[in-house]
């Protein structure tokens, strides 16, 4: 049943398919007696209250859960065998690894790599924001580490943001600060969250904001201490839960439906704007400079 899902998700991307098939065969699931299921794959693990109709996906990519192409077809399969199980009704996103939500784009799937990857690569980048932006489940973001870029934009995607209260906990879409530009489907979701002006402003200045200041622009919902966010983000779905489901899906189809078909309308031509962009020498160089500068942080 979950390879049948998996094939509806990747019909446009054999390679993933065959990934997805990978993983597939080496997941575990195991049942407790008291309604907790809990699925492990490598780098996501989703653990779940039936009961409550409740998932919680963690995020498990150390160092610092970069959404390398591998990270990405495992969590859009959980994404739909979520989805398509009518048990769960909300969604808690989160991290395993202390002190990273998601560092975004794996840098290493953009770098030195051909013009096929490239295009599976934002294919999959594009899947994931869909399944998350368009998800029928109630999505609460329990934000417990930093969240730049692409980190930044599932947390945007989700209903509800709750970050933990640790100023070296960043989050904000810094594109422009690696000399790339954000997707317009990336600037999309950050001026419906934080208005026009403001994104505008964040955007050129590729402003990474801390938790307070994340609070004032809007991008969070709310800051709480480090040891409440999951405490906290359960209590948000708890009340989230409480809308009847048709009435809160439809009002939420509503909202997104126009920015979501934005992307889907046009999805081939981003695929090519985005191959065409990244294999730039020059964009090449900016992204390996940034990648270069990283590394040498420790030293
Ligand atoms: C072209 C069209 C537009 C495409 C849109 C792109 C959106 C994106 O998401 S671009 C990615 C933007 N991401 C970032 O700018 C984040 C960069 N990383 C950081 O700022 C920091 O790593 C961190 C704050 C997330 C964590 O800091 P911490 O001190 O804990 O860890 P580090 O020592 O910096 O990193 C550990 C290790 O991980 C490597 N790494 C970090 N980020 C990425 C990444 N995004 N992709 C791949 N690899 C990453 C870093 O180089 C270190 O590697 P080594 O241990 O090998 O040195």
């Amino acid at each position: 049943m979950a390879l049948v899902a998996g094939r509806k998700t990747f019909a446009a991307g054999k390679t993933l398919l065959l990934r997805a098939g990978v993983w597939l065969g080496a997941e575990a699931a195991a049942r407790g007696g008291n309604g907790a299921r809990r699925f492990v794959s490598q780098r996501v693990l989703v653990e779940s209250d039936v009961t409550a109709g409740i998932a919680t996906i963690k995020f498990k990519n150390p160092p610092v859960n970069s959404l390398s192409l591998e990270f990405l077809t495992e969590f859009i399969i959980c994404l739909e065998k979520l989805e398509n199980d009518k048990t769960y009704r909300g969604l808690i996103l989160t991290s395993d690894c202390p002190g990273i939500f998601s560092a975004g784009l794996d840098l290493r799937e953009m770098c030195g790599k051909n013009l096929a990857h490239y295009a599976e690569y934002w294919r999959a980048i594009q899947e994931t924001w869909l399944k998350l932006y368009l998800s029928n489940m109630v999505l609460v973001a329990a934000i417990n580490g930093a969240s730049p870029a692409g980190g930044c934009l599932m947390a945007l995607s989700s209903d509800y943001r709750v970050l933990a209260d640790n100023p070296r906990y960043r989050i904000g879409l810094n594109e422009t600060l690696l000399g790339i530009v954000a997707p317009f489907w990336f600037k999309d979701v950050l001026v419906n969250t934080i208005g026009h002006r403001a994104a505008e402003h964040a955007l050129q200045l590729g402003l990474l904001f801390q938790p307070t200041e994340a609070l004032q622009v809007g991008m969070v919902d709310q800051v709480v201490p480090e040891d409440q966010v999951q405490s906290t983000a359960l209590s948000v779905m708890t009340e989230w839960l409480a809308i009847p489901d048709h009435a809160r899906q439809l009002t939420k189809s509503m909202m997104r439906k126009a920015t979501a078909d934005n992307l889907i309308k046009q999805r081939e031509a981003d695929i090519q704007n985005f191959v065409s962009f990244v294999s730039r020498d020059s964009i090449q160089k900016s992204l390996q400079v940034y990648l270069e500068k990283l590394k040498q942080k420790k030293h």
